[in-house]
């Protein structure tokens, strides 16, 4: 039991998939656990721990933004034994040929995010963990779902001005916009977990004439991929990684 997290140890499986929405939580729990359990809900940071294909995994809620992301995180990895954890969250996209609800599997994390200021004598490089990604990749392309694998940015501001260099990640190859995957990645490597970011994305990000950034909404593909996509391909990856 922590501050946080009023689970007792055992209760959350060391399997864990994570999402910003509380409602996000429980309908993966709803729709996809065999007997889910309702082991935590302080703050409506909703864990629940269940059978996902044989297997026992949790999904929790972590809320929105780095701070909120790394207490969760650090408490899941270093409290309750969580050893491979799987974040499923939205996104924008910075590429003009993304449609909606593709899927980005996070490779490394750059940032705009002050969490790891201070606490190194250079900059840490945030990255995935390269067994969980070639695993989620190997699934999703069995199931025909369009992924992207590469750079994302960690923003701590969803809404920013003109003078915000947002083209620079553009240029520089950035895939997209979220805002918890410095702290997810920086909490799992503190304690030595295995961990992978997927988002889907949900809006694209484009410029009006004054190099303010908009918020678009984006086509659908052919065979539209939706919310439920990420999460099956987030509790395959979770439940079935070796
Ligand atoms: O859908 P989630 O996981 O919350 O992720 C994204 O959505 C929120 C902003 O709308 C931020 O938390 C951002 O990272
Ligand atoms: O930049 C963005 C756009 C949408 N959603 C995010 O989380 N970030």
């Amino acid at each position: 039991m922590t501050m946080h997290n009023h689970a007792e140890v055992g209760e959350i499986s060391e399997r864990i998939v994570l999402v910003g929405d509380p409602n996000r939580a429980k309908y993966i729990a709803e729709h996809y656990l065999e007997d889910a359990v309702l082991v935590n809900d302080v703050r409506c940071a909703y864990c629940y721990t269940g059978m996902f294909e044989g297997v026992r995994v949790s999904v929790m809620a972590v809320g929105m933004g780095g701070p909120s992301m790394l207490i969760y995180a650090t408490e899941l990895c270093r409290d309750y034994g969580c050893k491979i954890l799987v974040r499923a969250g939205t996104s924008g996209g910075y590429r003009d040929d993304m449609k909606n609800f593709d899927i980005v599997l996070s490779q490394a994390v750059s940032t705009t995010s002050g969490i790891n200021d201070n606490m190194f004598n250079g900059h840490f490089s945030p990255v995935a963990d390269f067994g969980l990604l070639s695993t989620a990749r190997s699934i999703a392309d069995e199931e025909h779902l369009v992924t992207y694998v590469g750079g994302t940015v960690c923003n701590d501001r969803l809404y920013r001005d003109e003078n915000y260099k947002s083209k620079m990640w553009k240029k520089y190859g950035m895939l997209c916009s979220e805002q918890e995957g410095c702290a997810f990645y920086t909490a799992a490597a503190e304690f030595g977990c295995r961990a992978l970011m997927m988002v889907g994305i949900t809006t694209g990000i484009r410029y009006d004439e004054n190099g303010q950034e908009i918020f678009v909404d984006l086509p659908e593909r052919e065979h539209a991929q939706s919310m439920d996509d990420l999460v099956r391909l987030a509790l395959k990856t979770a439940a079935h990684a070796e």
